[in-house]
C-alpha cells in the first residue's frame, strides 16, 4: 500500500479496542501544546456518528437536507458534511485541514493504512502484538516489554511518549522542508543555523537560592510545591451570610454569628442558622453556601432573602480549601521565569527564598572606528552605538546580567585582550559588527587566534552575516552590525542559545498567524523578518501590515512595530488576504 502523503508530519495509534487511545490522546494534547506542537486530530468512527446534538439548530438544518452544513461563531467553527455514497477518504480529510496553522497531524484508526505509527499495547486486553504485521509501527508504548529493537516506554509514561512524538514532528517537518533545495550553496537557513549553535550549548546543572524579590525575572531551578493549601481553609467568596445547602427553601434564618476575615465561628452550622461572614472569613463547619449581603435583609438577628435577585445555588460563592494549590502540588514550574505572578503566586505560598539557576553573565562590545559613544560631538562619518543600548536592554529584559565592555578600538591587541577577559568573566560573549566579508580582516584573524569561530551566511533578511563559536569555553556570537539585524539575529540564535544556559531546553519564540492587510515581499529560499504591526479588523480577524520602511539599520520601524512577520523560505512572498506567520515583540525586546 501506497503510504499517505502530507507536507505535515502525520503519526497514527495503533491499537486494539479498550486500550484507551482517546484517554491517552487527550492527556497528550495539552503537553504538545506545552511544547508548541500545533496539532489536527481526525479520527475514524466505525458507526454513524452525530456531531451535534438532536434539536440543536445545526442538527435541524442538516436533518431537513443541507449537504453540508458549517457553523461558526467566534471561538470554534464546524463543518458537517453528509457522505451517503462513500467515505471520504484519508487524503481528502488531510486535505480539508489549515495546514498553515499546524505542525502535526495525528490520526487515530484508519489502521489498515500506512502511515507511521506508535502501537499502544495493553496486556490486560489480551490481544497479539500489532508490530509484527504492521511495519509502519515505529515506536512501542506498552505496559509490559515488547520483543522488538523498536524504541519503547510504557504506556503510562506520557512525558516519555509526549516528547517522542513532539520530537517526531519536529524531526519530520525539518525533512519536509528540504533546506538544501531551498538555499543557495553556502547558505545555512534559520533552523539549520540555531541548530548548529544549540548542539554546542552546554545548559550548566548549578542552582542558587536569593530572597524573592532578587528573583524576579529569574528562571526557577525545581518546581516549586506548594507547602500550603491555598487557600488555607474554604472560605467566603462575598460579604453576606453562610447557610446550609441541606436547608435552602426557608422563609427566614437566624443569625448566630458574625466572622470577619482573619476570624473563624468555630460551632457547627444548626439548620435554620446563618452566620453573616465577610469575604475571606472561613465558612462555619456544615455551612457551605455563600448568599450575598444585597439579596438579604436582616431584622435583628433574623435574615431573609430576596429569590426575585436570583436563586440560591447549592455551594455558591464559597471557595474551597486548596482550590487554587493544594499541598505538595507544583505552583512554579522549573524553567518558568518569574514575572509578578509567579513572584506573588510564592509569597502568598508563605515562601520568602526561591532556588534559581544562576543568572546567564552576557558580556557585550562593539566594534568599528566609525561607532561612538552616545553624548561625544558628533564626528564626521562617525555613527552613534546604539547596539549595546538595544542588547542591553533585551538582555536585561531575559533576565542576564550584561556585562558592558564598551566599542573596541579598531587593533588586534585591543580585541584579543577584551574577549580573552570577556571569556573569563562571561558565560556567552556577544559583539556587533565586523562580520560580513568586506570588514577588517583583523576581527577573523583574532577569533581564530583564540577560539573556535565559524563564519556563517545565513539565508535570512535582515541578519545574513553571523559569526559562531568559542572562546576558550565560552560561547561567543559575532552578531552583525547594523541596528535591526543585530536584534533580529539575537531573536533568533542567541536568545534559544540563552533560554539553554538558563536550563529551558526546548525554548520556543511565540509565534501565531494573522492575515496580511497587504502585499508583502520576499524571496523564495530565503526567510524573511519584516517589521510589522498586527490588530484585530472590523470582523474580529488578526491581520498584519508592514511598519514601514525595512532598511537593517532603520530602527525607528522596529520602534512602531509589535511584531516581525516572518516569511518562511517555501513562501514567494504573501498576497492580501494570506495568512502569515507573526512572532509578538512584546516581552521580547
Ligand atoms: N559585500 C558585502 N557587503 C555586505 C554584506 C555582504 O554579504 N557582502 N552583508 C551586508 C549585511 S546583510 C550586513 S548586516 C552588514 C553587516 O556587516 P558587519 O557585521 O561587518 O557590520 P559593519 O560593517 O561593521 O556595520 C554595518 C553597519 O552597521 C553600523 N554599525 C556597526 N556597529 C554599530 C553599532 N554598534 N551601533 C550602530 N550601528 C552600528 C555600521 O556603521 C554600518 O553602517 O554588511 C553588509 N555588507
Ligand atoms: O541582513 Mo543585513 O543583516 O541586511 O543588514
Amino acid at each position: 500500500m501506497n503510504p499517505i502523503q502530507s507536507t505535515l508530519p502525520i503519526l497514527g495509534f495503533a491499537a486494539w479496542s479498550g486500550t484507551g487511545k482517546t484517554t491517552l490522546l487527550e492527556a497528550m494534547l495539552p503537553k504538545l501544546v506545552e511544547h508548541s506542537i500545533r496539532v489536527a486530530v481526525i479520527k475514524h468512527a466505525h458507526h454513524n456518528f452525530d456531531i451535534d446534538k438532536e434539536g440543536k439548530d445545526s442538527y435541524r438544518l442538516r436533518k431537513a437536507g443541507a449537504a453540508q452544513m458549517l457553523i461558526s461563531s467566534r471561538y470554534r467553527r464546524a463543518m458537517v458534511t453528509e457522505t451517503p455514497d462513500e467515505e471520504a477518504s484519508l487524503p481528502q480529510l488531510i486535505a480539508q485541514l489549515d495546514l498553515n496553522t499546524l505542525d502535526l497531524i495525528l490520526i487515530e484508526g484508519f489502521k489498515k493504512l500506512s502511515f507511521p505509527k506508535i502501537e499502544l499495547h495493553r496486556e490486560e486486553i489480551g490481544k497479539p502484538w500489532l508490530f509484527p504485521e504492521d511495519n509502519n509501527i515505529i515506536a512501542i508504548a506498552s505496559d509490559v516489554p515488547a520483543k522488538t529493537d523498536l524504541p519503547q516506554w510504557d504506556i503510562n509514561d506520557l512525558d516519555k511518549l509526549t516528547q517522542f512524538v513532539a520530537d517526531f514532528a519536529k524531526q519530520q517537518s525539518g525533512q519536509s522542508l528540504n533546506c538544501s533545495d531551498l538555499n543557495p550553496s553556502g547558505m545555512l537557513s534559520v533552523a539549520e543555523g540555531r541548530d548548529r549553535i544549540l548542539t554546542q550549548i552546554v545548559a550548566p546543572t548549578t542552582e542558587t537560592t536569593v530572597k524573592l524579590k532578587d528573583a524576579l525575572g529569574q528562571i526557577v531551578a525545581n518546581d516549586i510545591l506548594s507547602p500550603v493549601n491555598v487557600p488555607q481553609h474554604t472560605n467566603s467568596a462575598m460579604d453576606g451570610y453562610a447557610i446550609r445547602s441541606d436547608d435552602l427553601g426557608r422563609d427566614s434564618y437566624q443569625v448566630i454569628a458574625h466572622v470577619m476575615a482573619g476570624h473563624s465561628y468555630e460551632q457547627p452550622l444548626n439548620l435554620g442558622e446563618s452566620v453573616r461572614i465577610m469575604t475571606g472569613a472561613p465558612v462555619p463547619q456544615n455551612a457551605d453556601t455563600v448568599i450575598m449581603r444585597e439579596q438579604a435583609t436582616q431584622d435583628g438577628d433574623t435574615v431573609t432573602f430576596n429569590l426575585s435577585m436570583g436563586a440560591i445555588k447549592p455551594g455558591q460563592n464559597v471557595r474551597q480549601a486548596g482550590e487554587d494549590l493544594a499541598i505538595g502540588q507544583a505552583a512554579v514550574q522549573a524553567g518558568t521565569q518569574i514575572t509578578a505572578p509567579e513572584l506573588g503566586m510564592i509569597a502568598s505560598l508563605g515562601l520568602d527564598f526561591v532556588t534559581i539557576r544562576p543568572q546567564v553573565k552576557v558580556a557585550m562590545f562593539s566594534t568599528g572606528d566609525e561607532v561612538q559613544h552616545p553624548g561625544e560631538a558628533q564626528k564626521p562619518n562617525c555613527i552613534y552605538d546604539s547596539n549595546r543600548y538595544t542588547l542591553h536592554a533585551i538582555l536585561s529584559k531575559i533576565g542576564c546580567e550584561v556585562i558592558d565592555l564598551g566599542i573596541i578600538e579598531d587593533s588586534e591587541q585591543a580585541l584579543e585582550t577584551t574577549l580573552t577577559s570577556a571569556s573569563q568573566q562571561a558565560d556567552l560573549i556577544l559583539s556587533s559588527g565586523g562580520v560580513s566579508v568586506g570588514d577588517a580582516d583583523y576581527i577573523k584573524t583574532v577569533l581564530d587566534k583564540l577560539g573556535q569561530i565559524n563564519f556563517w551566511r545565513i539565508n535570512m533578511r535582515p541578519g545574513r552575516p553571523l559569526a559562531f563559536g568559542h572562546i576558550d569555553t565560552t560561547p561567543f556570537f559575532g552578531l552583525p552590525g547594523n541596528p535591526v539585524a543585530v536584534m533580529v539575529a539575537f531573536m533568533q540564535f542567541v536568545e534559544p542559545a540563552i533560554r539553554r544556559l538558563q536550563g529551558i531546553p526546548d525554548w520556543q519564540a511565540p509565534f501565531f498567524h494573522a492575515v496580511a492587510e497587504e502585499q508583502l515581499r520576499s524571496r523564495p529560499g530565503r526567510t524573511e523578518y519584516s517589521r510589522g504591526i498586527f490588530g484585530i479588523d472590523a470582523n474580529g480577524r488578526l491581520t498584519v501590515r508592514s511598519a514601514g520602511k525595512q532598511g537593517s539599520g532603520i530602527l525607528r520601524s522596529m520602534s512602531e512595530a509589535n511584531c516581525l512577520i516572518e516569511i518562511l523560505p517555501e513562501q514567494p512572498g504573501v498576497e492580501v488576504g494570506e495568512k502569515v506567520r507573526v512572532i509578538p515583540l512584546e516581552n521580547r525586546i
